[in-house]
């Protein structure tokens, strides 16, 4: 039997395996052949996803052509594009309408974006509104929308206003339903309204690196957590206006007007009527009819992801919320983080930003590779750049044996001691 091995999210194969019945008997076997075919998976550290998104447990489930993604340690899985217009039907995730499956429909593969067809019924998104509508709690009530995690800033650049729902057995159910789609942890459900003219400039829902110091959103470092994806749910449909909006996404339809078509459209559609002429509103009108945008529909929900695979930020997950011309949008926000918001393992966030260091690793012998705990960082050696991470007081990283019968090898071990680092970087070389 051949199966097909793809790196985690890739549409196409990084290579084939061929698995011979009698010889690979156990998953554990299965990792190790993964391992050969995939860098980041090396001595079988991957976990193996089908193209549904449930991971492989048994050989029995394994068919003839299989696809099959590699998810390295502590990394997610992430929906593979395939093509745009791809459509598949999500299995085991309860959708709104019995008998009718939760779809995910490719829209853009960079930025990564699927549309997602019978999320929540009619009767969820009333709910949520009213529900919204009747928050008193100071906080969590319906206001004006802020930006920024130092302290909330209400900014001229998201006009609408917001409320989270932290409670309701209908937030709580949606919340449940994202988590089985994505199978990950999530903030609150953040409702949003939009009267007319109300917008979001496009942004990053990626949060910055330094904004904060009590936390590591250097998702790519061990420990350090970002948001990973969003799920916008659309509660109303929008009249005209309101879309969201990828600047960096193609749009479906190829783009064939002039500048001066789109425009000549947009004042057509009463597009910039109510707007400041001159306003980042205004001028987001010609990107929001000309690029890729998702315009809303009651019940529907669009998916992207802030987060490349390896846990990079994905740049090109720029997006906003145009301006409503008419009618009032009402979208609920749910942003999935690829590890817990506050803190992690038996460490509080103000501990770990104490011992914050920058590590940079070599090697003088070849043949070697860095493992954070038994995650493999990368090739260490002479002819190698230097290996750099974000680590903390008290994690262990390993220098092992990258080749050869003794593949795997401890051959030294370090743990970051914070009296070490000068200016908060410690250096640390194996010479064999
Ligand atoms: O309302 C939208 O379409 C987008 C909202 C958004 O990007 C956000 O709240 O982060
Ligand atoms: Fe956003």
């Amino acid at each position: 039997m051949t199966v097909l091995i793809h790196d985690n999210g890739e549409s196409t194969p990084a290579g084939s395996l061929y698995l011979e019945p009698k010889t690979t008997t156990s998953i554990e076997e299965l990792k190790s052949a993964v391992g050969l075919v995939i860098d980041a998976c090396h001595g079988g550290t991957c976990r193996v996803f089908d193209r549904y998104g449930y991971e492989i447990k048994a050989l029995g489930a394994l068919h003839d052509e299989q696809l099959l993604f590699a998810v390295p340690p502590n990394r997610h899985f992430v929906w593979p594009a395939f093509e745009i217009g791809h459509r598949v039907a999500v299995p085991g995730v309860t959708s709104s309408l019995p008998g009718h499956p939760i779809f995910l429909e490719t829209l853009s593969d960079s930025p990564r974006v699927f549309l997602v067809e019978n999320f929540l019924s009619a009767e969820d998104a009333d709910e949520v509104i009213e529900t919204t509508l009747g928050i008193t709690a100071a906080g969590f009530a319906l206001k004006r929308s802020t930006t920024g995690t130092q302290g909330a800033v209400v900014s001229s650049h998201r006009t609408s206003e917001n409320a989270f729902d932290t409670t309701s057995p209908v937030a709580m159910k949606l919340k449940r339903r994202v988590f089985d789609l994505l199978g990950m942890r999530w903030d609150g459900l953040q409702v949003l309204r939009y009267n007319a003219s109300k917008a979001y400039i496009p942004h990053m829902d990626y949060l910055e690196f330094d904004s904060n110091a009590d936390h590591n959103f250097d998702s790519a470092s061990p420990g350090g957590t970002n948001r990973f994806a969003t799920v916008l749910l659309y509660l109303t449909d929008v009249e005209e206006g309101g879309e969201t909006v990828f600047p960096l996404g193609e749009p479906l339809e190829k783009e064939t007007r002039t500048t001066q078509e789109i425009q000549a459209e947009a004042r057509a559609r009463g597009r910039a009527a109510d707007l400041t002429p001159g306003s980042w509103e205004e001028e987001m009108t010609e990107t929001c009819i000309s690029r890729l945008a998702v315009k809303p529909q009651k019940g529907r929900a669009v998916l992207f992801y802030s987060q490349n695979p390896d846990g990079t930020p994905d740049e090109r997950s720029l997006h906003g919320a145009c301006p409503v011309v008419k009618g009032v949008k009402w979208a609920a926000n749910l942003w999935v983080w690829n590890g817990p918001r506050f803190g992690h393992s038996a460490t509080s966030p103000a501990k770990e930003a104490e011992g914050k260091i920058q590590a940079v690793f070599s090697s003088a012998v070849e043949g070697v590779a860095l493992y954070w705990e038994t995650t493999r960082w990368g090739k260490m050696g002479p002819g190698e750049a230097e290996l750099k991470a974000m680590t903390y007081q008290g994690h262990k990283w390993n220098v092992r044996r990258d080749e050869g019968e003794e593949q795997g090898a401890v051959l030294a071990s370090w743990t970051i001691e914070a009296e070490k680092a000068e200016d908060g970087v410690i250096q640390y070389r194996y010479e064999g």
